[in-house]
């Protein structure tokens, strides 16, 4: 089955007024593939004037949220409120959240399901640490991630709001990016456990992404592979060069 080029963006905790309107001006005057769903995570601080400024087919996304529409939760921001700034799409369980700010698989599959029941479209992230993959533990971390997740997902038709990144840690930010034939193996695992433990015809449409250390050099041959729907860029997402990893399938 062929499935739409997915390239998400990842700004992370970097960017400014001046980064996003200098960003979007050079998206404007680049050929991008008008094929491609692009969606770029802003902080929280910037969501509603990337959305309003972005280029024609960008969506922004919010790059967490929590569990709440509102409440005392001090620092947090909400599903409501990143639709308040207009935006669509949340990144959650990025492994930041996971390993920086210590996010259970709990606490994200809590995150995903108050997110889709408020009507966001997610990017869903899961990702061994580099200790895992040499213990032989990256399907089981996989796995164990993807069941927390896909048990909060609230209902079949929510799928459609749900894109998987698959982002190794030791990938991250590290310039070491897993090979085509490691990203494949992983996705086409990940796919096959969509397949077993939830739908068949799901596991055909989503949309797995990978990320980590992915750069113009690299787009290419990974978003070549079939199970590799598309990236979740970090670092090279700053950059012009974004459009050229946009045009991967050009
Ligand atoms: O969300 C993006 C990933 O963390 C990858 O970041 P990176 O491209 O800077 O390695």
């Amino acid at each position: 089955m062929v499935r739409k080029l997915f390239v998400g963006g990842n700004w992370k905790m970097n960017g400014s007024f001046s980064h996003i309107d200098s960003f979007f001006e050079t998206v404007k005057n680049a050929e991008t593939d008008s094929e491609a769903d692009i969606v770029i995570g802003v902080p929280a601080c910037y969501l509603k004037y990337a959305q309003e400024n972005a280029p024609k087919g960008i969506k922004i996304a919010a790059e967490n949220c929590y569990t709440k529409p509102s409440g005392a939760f001090t620092g947090e921001i909400s599903p409501a409120m990143i639709k308040d700034c207009g935006c669509e799409w949340v990144i959650i369980g990025h492994s930041e959240r996971r390993h920086i700010f210590g996010e259970s698989d709990e606490l994200i599959g809590e995150k995903a399901k108050h997110a889709l029941e408020e009507g966001l479209k997610t990017i869903l992230c899961i990702g061994e640490l580099l200790e895992e993959r040499e213990e032989g533990k990256t399907n089981d971390v996989c796995f164990r991630q993807m069941d927390a997740l896909a048990k909060n997902i609230p209902n079949p038709e929510a799928w459609d709001k749900v894109v998987i990144a698959y982002e190794p840690v030791w990938a991250i930010g590290t310039g070491k990016t897993a090979t085509p034939e490691q990203a494949q193996e992983v996705h086409k695992l990940v796919r096959g456990w969509i397949r077993d433990s939830v739908d068949s015809c799901i596991a055909d449409k989503v949309q797995i992404l990978y990320g980590g250390s992915v750069t113009v050099e690299n787009a290419k041959e990974l978003g070549a592979q079939p199970d590799v729907d598309g990236f979740l860029v970090g670092g090279a997402s700053l950059e012009p060069d974004f459009v050229t990893i946009i045009n991967a399938r050009k």
